[in-house]
């Protein structure tokens, strides 16, 4: 682990079941190659998983069994160590691309901007050559307009011990905030091709699915009943991500998907028996599976590799801590720009409850950072998504490091002028409408005029992925809270608690408050039951969030009073979001209305806010 992180401490673990073929799955690590330094449990870092990845693979090797390694995308966006660089990734690839993936794929944070997919094209591509697989992503040549396949549609190899012949897809989900040097095709099309169609008809012993996809998001279940249709007994194992959760879904007794969280928490584990080989008697495969979330802390790899800490690491491994060490401090990312005096939460504190993150910003930072000098005795609300901020803030040094893993993006701040405060407030409510306003194509066409060939985006898009992916079973309170929203004369959060926000949510999880050393951390259920955590922990709260939240600025001091006009400013991932609300509220506004608001990313904003308000010691 990276020097200066806090070591992780021993805890009641469950042990590793290995199969003929096994798989390591790293996802949405968006730059955390460094681990953890706040959180010990979560603290190995890249160069630690390269060691563990060499012991495991000799344990293979030992056992006559078969390992291999996935990672299904978002490898940028969310880290210092990509994104405090100019270029930004400038250590990060090199870093990543030490690490033997056997099948790689892309997520949506390499293709938000045009820079990201020519380095993902010019760099991780060549470094990951026919290990890396795009079966609906196409490379658009920026200078000829050419489109062409990010990388090999499939991938077709035998595995080093047993010889198992695999075909392995490489598939993202259908996004459609890509820049315009990339191509998406959409996965109900892609399963059409002529190219898939004739995959299907081969007999490898087992389809890899790999793919930047939600496990229960739709495009999964396209692809596998394509699969199935065309192909009934090959096993199909699936790698999804995107979600930010550990998840494992079965889609069949022959298949089975495996989601492993977010930021180099998890490693994911996964295992699977009973195969048949290429030429074995002509009888049907009866796979078991297996799964496994492993924290990502050297005392589990540790514990799973049977090894101590002066046998387990590799000269490798080291010499890729020592890379990650030095671009750490080229990159000054442990320079503090302030003390955080508590702890501030996405999701263990409530929406407007002191210690959510969201409260600080709607109360105490936003007021002072959006100030477009020109228009500062304007009375204005200014709106951002809550998913625009991807991690908590701990208690103590707010560094260089911590600004881009709260806020990575570089979106700034734009605005409509002078809108009718009757109208402006009623646009948090409709951002936040629980109903499902927002998927409704004929609402699309009819209200907003939106072409009905774009497909609706809903509204949870603008929440953090782990609720978007959260389980629906809050529909019915957020409806509720959206009538109050709606109706509400501010358009704030009405001041009585909703009751989706009265009590946590553990994700359906055992408590197991009865063992009084665990630590906090992840209890995952999911479809092959409770026990999926290699480490147990005691659960996480989760209280659900808003999509959005607002901060009135410079309002009548009388509360009573409202403003005719108010300048509505928000972040600028939110504006097709904020077009349509301004719509649906009366207004007829579109985006030739949208002005820059002021200079500056909310990222930088926020480190300023931080140096001249948090300047307490820690
Ligand atoms: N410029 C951006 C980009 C993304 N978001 C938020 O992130 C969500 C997607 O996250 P994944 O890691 O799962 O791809 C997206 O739904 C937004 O909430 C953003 O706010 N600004």
């Amino acid at each position: 682990a990276q020097p200066g992180a806090v070591e992780p401490v021993a805890a009641p673990m469950r042990n590793l079941t290995w199969g003929q073929l096994n798989f390591l799955h790293t996802t949405d690590t968006h730059g955390w190659l460094g681990g953890h330094f706040q959180e010990p449990q979560y603290s190995a870092d890249w160069g630690d998983y390269i060691s563990f990845t060499h012991q495991m693979r000799k344990l293979a090797d030992d056992k006559g069994s078969d390992l291999l390694l996935v990672d299904t995308g978002d490898r940028v966006e969310g880290n210092g160590l990509f994104d405090a660089s100019t270029p930004k990734g400038l250590y990060q690839y090199d870093i990543y691309a030490q690490q033997d993936v056997d099948i790689i794929c892309t997520g949506n944070h390499e293709l938000y901007q045009h820079y990201s997919i020519e380095r993902e094209h010019n760099t991780t591509l060549p470094n990951f050559k026919e290990n890396y697989v795009a079966s609906n992503l196409d490379y658009v040549d920026p200078e000829t307009g050419n489109r062409s396949p990010m990388a090999q549609r499939f991938r077709r190899f035998k595995t080093k011990n047993q010889g198992l012949d695999i075909i392995a897809f490489g598939f993202i989900f259908d996004f459609i905030g890509n820049a315009n040097n990339s191509a998406v095709q959409r996965v109900e099309d892609t399963v059409k091709e002529k190219w898939f169609l004739d995959v299907l008809k081969e007999k490898p012993d087992v389809f890899v699915v790999t793919g930047h996809v939600g496990l229960r998001m739709e495009e999964f279940e396209v692809i596998f009943k394509a699969m199935r249709q065309a192909n009934w007994h090959t096993p199909i194992v699936f790698f999804g991500g995107h979600a930010h959760v550990r998840d494992a879904r079965r889609f069949d007794s022959m298949s089975v998907a495996l989601a492993s969280g977010r930021y180099m928490e998890t490693v994911g584990w996964m295992s699977v028996d009973g195969l048949k080989k290429t030429g074995d008697v002509e009888t049907e495969a009866s796979p078991t599976f297996t799964r496994t979330y492993i924290d990502n802390n050297v005392l589990g790899m540790y514990h799973h590799t049977g090894l101590d800490e002066s046998s387990f690491h590799t000269d490798k491994g080291r010499e890729v801590t020592k890379m990650i060490d030095s671009a750490r401090k080229e990159l000054e990312l442990d320079r503090r720009f302030g003390c955080a005096p508590r702890d501030y939460w996405m999701s263990r504190a409530r929406f407007n409850e002191d210690g959510n993150i969201y409260k600080l910003l709607m109360d105490e930072v936003f007021p002072d950072i959006i100030v477009n000098e020109d228009r500062r005795n304007e009375s204005r609300l200014a709106i951002m998504n809550t998913g625009g901020i991807r991690f908590d803030i701990f208690k103590g040094a707010f560094t260089r490091d911590t600004t881009y893993i709260v806020s990575p993006f570089v979106s700034e701040f734009r605005y409509v002028p002078d809108v009718p405060y009757e109208i402006a407030r009623r646009i948090i409510g409709i951002l936040n409408d629980g109903s499902r306003i927002w998927a409704s194509p004929l609402l699309q066409s009819e209200i907003f005029h939106v072409d009905n060939d774009v497909p609706p985006r809903p509204n949870k898009f603008m929440s953090a992925p782990e609720q978007q992916a959260h389980p629906e079973l809050k529909r019915d309170a957020a409806d509720n809270l959206v009538k109050k929203l709606l109706t509400s004369s501010a358009g704030l959060p009405p001041p009585e608690k909703p009751e989706y926000m009265a009590e946590p949510q553990r994700d359906g999880q055992t408590p197991l408050r009865s063992q009084p050393d665990l630590i906090a951390g992840y209890t995952t259920k999911d479809d092959f039951g409770d026990d999926g955590d290699d480490t147990v922990h005691e659960p996480l709260e989760f209280y659900y969030q808003a999509n959005a939240f607002q901060s009135d600025i410079n309002f009548p001091p009388n509360h009573k009073e409202k403003p005719e006009t108010v300048d509505v400013v928000f972040i600028d991932f939110i504006q097709p979001w904020i077009i349509p609300a301004l719509k649906f509220s009366g207004g007829d506004y579109s985006d030739k209305d949208v002005l820059k608001y002021m200079e500056g990313t909310f990222t930088s904003k926020l480190a300023e806010w931080v140096g001249e308000n948090w300047q307490g010691d820690c």
